[in-house]
């Protein structure tokens, strides 16, 4: 009989999502199966994803779920089983997962996502009955601070007959705690011995990741480096004494990516598709993306000069105001700009006056558009990721898949992924692409005049491009990983 898990998620590939969660919460059901383990996703019933389920076969019902009725109905994602915690009092609002019209937190977030995770530890204790026996799962997977309170509910909120089990808590994004006033506490339903330091109080009030923390078996973040970065007070986040206190517990694992989705050489969406062996035929969809993006075409294969493109949130995190400030001196190198994303206001207007400043050279495209970022990565030369953190980054693990070279900031998955075209590297003809110091005008900068001017040696980029696409970045290796991570908890 396969290992059950059961993996707690706030989004999920096809289902729901905003960033890279849920492609990695969407791809670890097939990626773990080969290794005899069967992943049941736990996802919101928000209306999109209700929509998408189709028939609704209740499984379960809740007469008062943290004071909300609720049920739970079936449905599959992929091959693997899915549920969804069908809560209209909670989840049926539509648009962001998380914000409200006017893009603000929604006010009751603690109460919607310490909901989702009270119902994860009741249906891995075994809720759920199915074909007339309860449905036990062995290790409950519990993906950041929306599904921090998993592992609590498990440690403190369950009965004295119930199972116990194991849990694990990945965390992708360490920015995002789910920090609420004090006054919350009485309503997640948690006995008093709860609210201590060793538990989910932190700064007088309740951290839903801290929870999930202190009290899961087992901690994983998305890169060998950015586990071993969250031990320090610069990416901690203030949680990083608890890192290092559990640091045996905490390990990397980093994401993979969808082949079958990220594959120039089947892509339909992309103008030509191609292999690394026939990269001649990328013009096409640079050509094809310049015609999409105004940009000033070329005549030629490197006519025009090389296209940066950046596909992203437009947030702090992912450096773009510093991105803002070299905006300049990337096209003073000769070089062009595709930016595709959404995200602080102000980063949006910087762009679209930079975009003003250079007709032809700078092109905007404010929103989220999954089909343009495929032909994004076909069509551009390079692939900016200047982030002053990156837990591991999938949109350079793309890059590399089309042969968009990426050039990244040298912290967190992107030091994991990107081996730095210096003179050793490409003496040894392995470098994949360029990484920079840490984020500023003049380590960028530096950054962007090297991959202009190695742009300019074609012979040099070409080896870079077909380096990068020779890289496996697929779940095989993390797939066996989680897998093995699994077992060794129920041991
Ligand atoms: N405007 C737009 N249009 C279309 N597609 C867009 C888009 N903006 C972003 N995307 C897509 O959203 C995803 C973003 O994933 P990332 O891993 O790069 O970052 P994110 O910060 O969301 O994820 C967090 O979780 C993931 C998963 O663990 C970690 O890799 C990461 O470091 C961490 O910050 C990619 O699939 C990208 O192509």
């Amino acid at each position: 009989m396969p290992l059950r898990v059961l993996s707690v998620t706030s989004e999920a590939v096809p289902f729901v999502k905003t960033g890279g969660l849920a492609d990695v919460a969407g791809a670890l059901p097939a990626a773990v199966a080969p290794h005899g383990i069967e992943v049941t996703t736990l996802l919101p019933g928000y209306p999109s994803v209700l929509a998408k389920l189709g028939r609704k076969r209740v499984v379960h019902v809740w007469e008062s779920l943290l004071g909300e009725p609720a049920r739970l109905l079936a449905g599959m994602l992929g091959d693997a089983p899915l549920v969804v915690l069908d809560a209209p009092g909670l989840f049926a609002r539509e648009g962001s997962p998380y914000l409200d019209p006017a893009g603000r937190d929604w006010g009751d977030n603690w109460h919607r996502f310490a909901a989702l995770s009270r119902a994860a530890a009741d249906i891995a204790s075994g809720a759920m009955v199915v074909r007339g026996k309860r449905r036990l799962y062995d290790v409950l997977h519990a993906h950041d601070w929306q599904a921090g309170m998993a592992p609590a509910y498990l440690h403190w909120g369950m009965p004295p007959e119930a199972p116990i089990v194991p849990s694990v808590v990945t965390i992708h994004n360490m920015a995002f705690q789910g920090w609420q006033g004090a006054e919350v506490f009485p309503r997640l339903g948690l006995p008093r011995e709860a609210w201590s330091m060793d538990g989910v109080e932190y700064h007088g009030g309740v951290s839903m990741l801290k929870a999930g923390l202190v009290t899961a078996s087992a901690i994983t973040t998305v890169s060998p480096t950015y586990a071993q970065e969250i031990r320090t007070a610069e990416f901690g986040m203030g949680l990083e004494g608890l890192i290092v206190a559990r640091g045996r517990d905490v390990s990397g694992i980093l994401n993979g990516i969808d082949g079958q989705v990220w594959n120039p050489e089947v892509d339909p969406l992309l103008a030509k598709r191609f292999t690394a062996r026939a990269l001649g035929r990328r013009v096409a969809n640079k050509r094809a993306l310049e015609a999409e993006f105004g940009l000033e075409p070329g005549e030629g294969p490197r006519a025009g000069g090389p296209i940066f493109v950046v596909i992203s949130r437009l947030t702090w995190q992912k450096g773009m105001d510093v991105l803002l400030e070299a905006v300049d001196h990337l096209v003073g190198l000769g070089g062009r700009l595709a930016l595709l994303g959404s995200g602080e206001p102000e980063v949006e207007a910087g762009f679209h006056a930079a975009a003003a400043r250079h007709p032809g050279r700078v092109a905007v495209r404010i929103g989220y558009d999954e089909a343009l970022s495929h032909r994004m990565q076909g069509g551009g030369d390079a692939i900016l990721i200047p982030s002053r953190f990156e837990p591991c980054g999938l949109t350079q693990l793309y890059g590399l898949a089309y042969g968009c070279v990426p050039v990244v900031a040298r912290t967190g998955g992107l030091a994991d992924t990107v081996i730095d075209a210096n003179p050793a590297a490409l003496a040894a003809g392995v470098a994949t692409g360029v990484q920079h110091g840490a984020v500023s005008y003049a380590s960028l900068s530096a950054g962007l005049s090297r991959t202009v001017a190695l742009y300019n040696r074609p012979e040099e980029w070409l080896r870079l491009q077909r380096n990068a696409m020779a890289c496996d970045f697929s779940w095989g290796a993390s797939g066996k990983a989680y897998a093995e991570l699994y077992r060794s908890l129920i041991q």
